[in-house]
């Protein structure tokens, strides 16, 4: 799938890998609407990017995604400004072992809440055009990660929805592709202050750190680089590409369908 001429929604857009999700979309000919709860990071984001890209590529538009009444706004203004939706990224997340419901709120729950919505914007079944939703997962979500346990269960979670729906979607004929992103730690405001993030688990801090260490940390455009792959490889679907500083792979799942 080219990406000249399409229009995509990516929240958590206004810093950290959102950012670089958004801008690699752009820089490949794409139109992004940014959701984010940060409104002057936002605003400010978007105005340098249509500078850089063309005025009217990029929109800004403010959303928690823990409301569903934001999300529904949020992409009936994309779809309006865009004239459809072809590409969403489900981004925004959060590390709080402490807020741990909020946690599972926003990194599940919201997850699946913008699919769903999105879903009667983009599936075939309702005149929509189709396209891929790729969820940020992480690392933690293929292994478990014991510093923040609840942090990987969402993460797990956002897998497991994402290889279901993407069987789900073939099946049902939406014309839509899952996939996740599972990357090891990466350079963004999320892994500063890890233990005061931990709760409970503060006294793991160091097993985190010893991790960082030992796996290194990827930068946002290494992240957003492996976007690109998962958008435009019509092949790719349900698929959790893992991305490590030495180089990424496509997890092998068990099969138990046949
Ligand atoms: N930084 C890391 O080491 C890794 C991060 N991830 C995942 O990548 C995603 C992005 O994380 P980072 O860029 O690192 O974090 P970040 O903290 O740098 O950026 C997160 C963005 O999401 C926004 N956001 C937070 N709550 C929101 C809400 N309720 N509604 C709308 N926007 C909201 C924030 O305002 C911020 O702009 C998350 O899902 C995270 O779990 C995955 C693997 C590694
Ligand atoms: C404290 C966490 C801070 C940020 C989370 C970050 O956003 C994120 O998602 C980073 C994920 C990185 C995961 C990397 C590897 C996970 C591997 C685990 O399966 C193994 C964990 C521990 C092994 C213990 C040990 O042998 O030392």
């Amino acid at each position: 799938m080219a990406l000249t001429g399409k229009s995509a929604v990516v929240t958590g857009a206004a810093g950290g890998i959102g950012k670089g999700l958004s801008e690699v979309l752009l820089r490949n000919g794409a139109k992004v609407a940014l959701l984010d709860v940060n409104e002057s990071a936002g605003q400010s984001l978007m105005e340098s990017l249509n500078q850089k890209h063309g005025t009217g590529s990029a929109l800004f538009l403010k959303c928690d995604v823990e409301s569903e009444e934001q999300l529904r706004a949020a992409f009936q203004k994309a779809v309006e400004t865009f004239g459809g939706i072809d590409i969403l990224c489900n981004n925004a997340g959060v590390m709080n072992e402490t807020a741990w419901e909020k946690t599972v709120s926003i990194n599940l729950m919201s997850v699946i809440r913008a699919s769903y919505i999105a879903l009667e914007h983009m599936s075939k079944l309702n005149g929509g055009r189709g396209g891929v939703i790729v969820q940020t997962a992480s690392m933690a979500g293929l292994g478990p990660f014991p510093s923040c346990p609840v942090y990987t269960a969402t993460k797990s979670g956002v897998v497991g929805f994402t290889r279901a729906m993407a069987v789900a979607s073939e099946v049902s004929g939406y014309g839509i592709r899952f996939n996740a992103l599972c990357p090891t730690f990466v350079q963004t405001e999320m892994i500063t202050n890890i233990s005061g993030k931990l709760g409970q688990f503060t006294h793991l801090t160091g097993m985190a750190v010893k991790l960082t260490e030992k796996l290194g940390i990827l930068s946002v455009s290494e992240v957003a680089e492996s976007l690109l792959e998962l958008v435009t490889d019509e092949t790719k679907n349900g698929e959790a590409l893992m991305i490590l500083t030495q180089g990424k792979a496509y997890m092998q799942f068990p099969s138990l369908s046949k």
